[in-house]
């Protein structure tokens, strides 16, 4: 079968990918598998860069074929927070109960089309063998809750309410979330765009 490693350490993140690359028969590998391969600070400005960046080191690193996403939610009424900085926003690298907490406090007081919000994937392939890199983008729209929703998912999950589901992110299950995230639509329009890339080459 074919493996992909995926340049991420976040758990909530390599769930959704081992269960969307099921359908393409690909198995998944992460960081977490390779301890020994560096943590890839995150300098860039944009998703697209980051992705690449992920991307790009470790498959060099590594000496494979790496997928990287990189993702947040985008608050227009916020100017764009937390977006690329969605991991961090409350200052310590992956904490959702701290982040969540500010997003809710950020806020406070705004009702209405004020609490629309989307997600967006970036995924980056890159191949350390020939340079060549492909990059595909995702999002999906909702609403941010006043309160927490639901114990799914990861991240800002629980504060995201999808209004074609009227559920939040975290009330679902991880395969109802799969059909309509971010991340899966990236994922669809990268694997239709460039179908050779990773149905047909083999790995390890
Ligand atoms: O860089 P890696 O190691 O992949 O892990 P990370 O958590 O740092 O990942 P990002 O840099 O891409 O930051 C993404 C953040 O955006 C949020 N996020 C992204 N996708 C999400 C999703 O599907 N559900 C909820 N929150 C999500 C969540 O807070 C993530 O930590
Ligand atoms: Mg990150």
């Amino acid at each position: 079968m074919t493996t992909i490693l995926i340049a991420s350490h976040n758990a909530g993140k390599i769930a959704d990918f081992k269960a969307l690359f099921q359908s393409y028969d690909i198995k998944v590998e992460s960081l977490m598998d390779y301890p020994e391969l560096p943590d890839v600070e995150e300098t860039g400005t944009t998703f697209a860069e980051n992705a690449l960046l992920k991307a790009r080191t470790i498959a060099k690193e590594a000496g494979r074929i790496t997928l990287a996403d990189d993702s947040g939610l985008v608050v227009p009424s916020l100017n764009g927070e937390p977006g690329i900085y969605s991991a961090r926003y409350a200052g310590v690298h992956g904490d959702d109960a701290a982040n969540n907490a500010k997003l809710l406090e950020r806020m406070a007081g705004m009702t209405g089309a004020d609490r629309r919000a989307f997600f967006v994937s970036v995924i980056a392939v890159y191949d350390p063998a020939t340079g060549d890199d492909l990059v595909a983008e995702g999002k999906v729209r909702g609403l941010i809750l006043d309160e927490a929703q639901g114990e799914g998912g990861f991240g800002y999950d629980p504060l995201f309410y999808y209004p074609e589901l009227k559920q939040s992110f975290g009330e679902l299950t991880l395969d109802e979330k799969n059909k309509v995230s971010h991340r899966q639509e990236a994922l669809k329009v990268l694997m239709n765009q460039f179908p050779d890339w990773m149905k047909g080459r083999k790995q390890s």
